[in-house]
């Protein structure tokens, strides 16, 4: 039967069966052929799905949307899913804080549209009158009431917690390149027994598909069930599975309580998950380097993280120690090797023969590093695991001194000079030391040295301003910070050989050092350049070649410097050859004047 003209069109059964809605507007309607309504409103002639889709549509639209969801969530629980639920029953509960005026707009626009509708002689009527019959405004007023009424179709229950196997299965489909893993990690869970996905890795087949989360239960891999067998056969099968892989899974309720936060780190540590006993997986894990830079994307395991390395154009991410993680098995370790050492004594003490110290082979640099309070070493119980760091852009004539550690006799001092003497027309500069010697006739203040008074000098000491400092033949020298600072802004490059002692206080936002490790060659390649080379070690004022106890001592020093403070060092030259050692040097030196480095987070500005 035809509707009665009212002036107002039932909106089509497709967008919403009961109760009927009504379109303001000066409208008639008739049925065609075959059935549809035809609407005419606001003098546009429509087809009655189109009119309800224009009326309706936002309402429409989201309770389809709504309603697809829903019905995904009953057959396929995902977290997503449940997200979308839980949104949905916000809205619909809309907790009580947006309260509608009135939630029938619709019947009060049609009642104005009634009451004014033969009073076209007033131009604000006539508006009003176009205004009502405009099809965008009745779709306004008629969203309106429906969200006013939270009238939703259809109504969604809560999930239903028991649900039988069926209805919360999802089958997902991945498709793997050859040899590529799956991109997850499975366990056994400990409650259900079932196999279920552990972790799933930023960047994997896994992870690209998006339908696959921790916690949802292994059932099937391409039809096969996967009941009664082992991870490792399950790893095996999931190994060799290629193309497309179809799992069966049943989705996981739980939300995730960790970190997702990424952030860019260096490695402060060397790490090779197949030593380590309790990598889950250890094929998911990420080997790395001390120095490497790492992006961690996943923090959400308190013990394993995800991560992959910078230069790792694929992004996919393994397996990494958490913070945590690793100082606690750092922990475990150093008292383990204290309680073998202890063991080593107390078992077959007359095996213990402690090391007969050498004569102690005196320095020719002009000044010892007093070992005092002020100058702490770094802190040795601190365990390093990983820098947070940032890209720091060379800025023209402000450069990162350049900073030689090593094993006294290694060969930073031969570097330093011969880094000068190659560059020393250019910018390159040294920097100054402070003395309370006095100033000889030729020498000029601020040239060979700054000279202070015993007082003065001592003051600044007190006052932390020296990164290193000592005394020779009654004289203090040293360096200070402020002589660092002035090379610095005068727009030169500061080159420095500190005792490792001096790192702690280099090491800072305001110095930016970047810090090369000259590096002892192997025992026999150092006999070997040394000896030929006749390297010269310095005895008070004598001059000698280095002995064998000597050359031992320095490969010895520069393995604990390593150790150490190897996970600050910027680069890296091993000194066997001179040659390839100094065209490494200059190599580096111009780089940090032009390529970005990576710097610990706060030094990029
Ligand atoms: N690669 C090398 N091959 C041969 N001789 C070397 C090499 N590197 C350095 N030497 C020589 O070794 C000696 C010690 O080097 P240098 O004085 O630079 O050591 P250093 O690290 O500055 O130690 P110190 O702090 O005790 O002065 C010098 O005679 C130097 O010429």
């Amino acid at each position: 039967m035809e509707p009665p003209f009212t002036g107002f069109l039932p909106v089509p059964h497709y967008i919403s069966p009961s109760p009927p809605y009504y379109l303001a507007g000066p409208a008639i309607n008739r049925k065609d052929d075959e059935g549809d309504y035809w609407c005419l409103s606001g003098g546009l002639a429509m087809e009655g799905e189109d009119c309800g889709m224009l009326v309706g549509g936002i309402v429409a639209a989201a309770t389809d949307v709504i309603s697809f969801f829903v019905r995904c969530q009953l057959r396929y629980r995902s977290l997503r899913m449940s997200v979308l639920t839980q949104m949905y029953h916000k809205l619909r509960g809309r907790d009580g804080r947006f309260e509608p005026v009135s939630d029938f707009a619709v019947a009060q626009a049609a009642d104005v549209y009634c009451s004014i509708r033969y009073k076209t002689e007033e131009a604000a009527v006539r508006e009003m009158l176009m205004l009502l019959s405009k099809p965008h405004f009745q779709a306004i007023l008629y969203t309106h009431d429906k969200i006013a009424c939270a009238d939703y179709e259809p109504h969604i229950d809560p999930i239903p917690v028991e649900e039988d196997e069926e209805s919360a299965v999802k089958i997902v489909s991945i498709i793997k390149k050859h040899n590529e893993p799956l991109g997850a990690t499975i366990q056994i869970n400990g409650e259900t027994g079932c196999m279920e996905i552990a972790r799933v890795l930023h960047g994997g087949a896994a992870d690209r598909s998006g339908l696959i989360s921790a916690g949802d239960e292994l059932h099937e891999i391409n039809g096969v069930g996967i009941f009664g067998m082992l991870p490792d056969e399950v790893v095996d099968m999931l190994s060799k599975a290629s193309g497309s892989v179809t799992l069966k899974l049943v989705p996981s309720h739980k939300t995730s309580a960790g970190r997702k936060v990424e952030m860019i780190v260096r490695a402060l540590f060397d790490f090779d998950p197949s030593a380590d006993d309790n990598i889950p997986c250890p094929e998911a894990g990420l080997s790395f380097q001390k120095g490497d830079i790492l992006h961690i994307v996943n923090q959400e395991d308190a013990i394993w993280w995800q991560a992959y390395k910078h230069e790792d154009g694929s992004k996919r991410a393994g397996l990494i120690p958490s913070r945590h993680y690793h100082e606690r098995q750092e922990v475990i370790h150093r008292a383990r090797s204290r309680e073998g050492k202890h063991m080593t004594r107390s078992i077959s003490p007359c095996r213990y023969s402690p090391k007969v110290p050498r004569k102690k082979r005196l320095k020719k640099t002009m000044y010892h590093i007093v070992q005092n309070g002020v100058f702490s070493d770094y802190d040795t119980d601190e365990i390093p695991a990983y820098e947070e760091v940032e890209l720091y852009i060379p800025k023209p004539r402000q450069f990162r001194p350049i900073v030689l550690i090593g094993a006294s006799g290694v060969g930073r001092n031969e570097l330093k000079r011969r880094l000068k003497a190659a560059t020393q027309d250019t910018f390159k500069r040294l920097c100054h030391v402070n003395t309370t010697r006095e100033k000889r006739p030729f020498e000029e203040e601020g040239k060979e040295y700054h000279f202070l008074t015993r007082d003065e000098m001592e003051e600044q000491i007190i006052q932390q301003r020296f990164v290193e400092y000592g005394e020779y033949r009654g004289h203090l020298y040293g360096t200070s910070l402020d002589s660092i600072k002035n090379v610095i802004s005068s727009g030169k490059v500061c080159l420095l050989t500190p005792h490792t002692q001096a790192l702690k206080f280099l090491r800072t936002y305001e110095i930016k050092p970047y810090i090369i490790f000259i590096k002892a060659p192997p025992l026999e390649n150092l006999k070997e350049s040394r000896m030929p080379a006749r390297a010269r070690a310095t005895e008070a004022d004598a001059i000698r070649p280095f002995s064998i106890g000597e050359l031992e001592e320095i490969a010895e020093a520069s393995a604990k410097i390593e150790e150490r403070y190897g996970h600050i060092f910027d680069h890296v030259i091993v000194n066997d050859s001179l040659t390839d050692a100094m065209t490494d040097l200059l190599r580096v030196a111009a780089k940090i004047e032009k390529e970005p480095q990576w710097v610990p987070v706060g030094w990029g500005q």
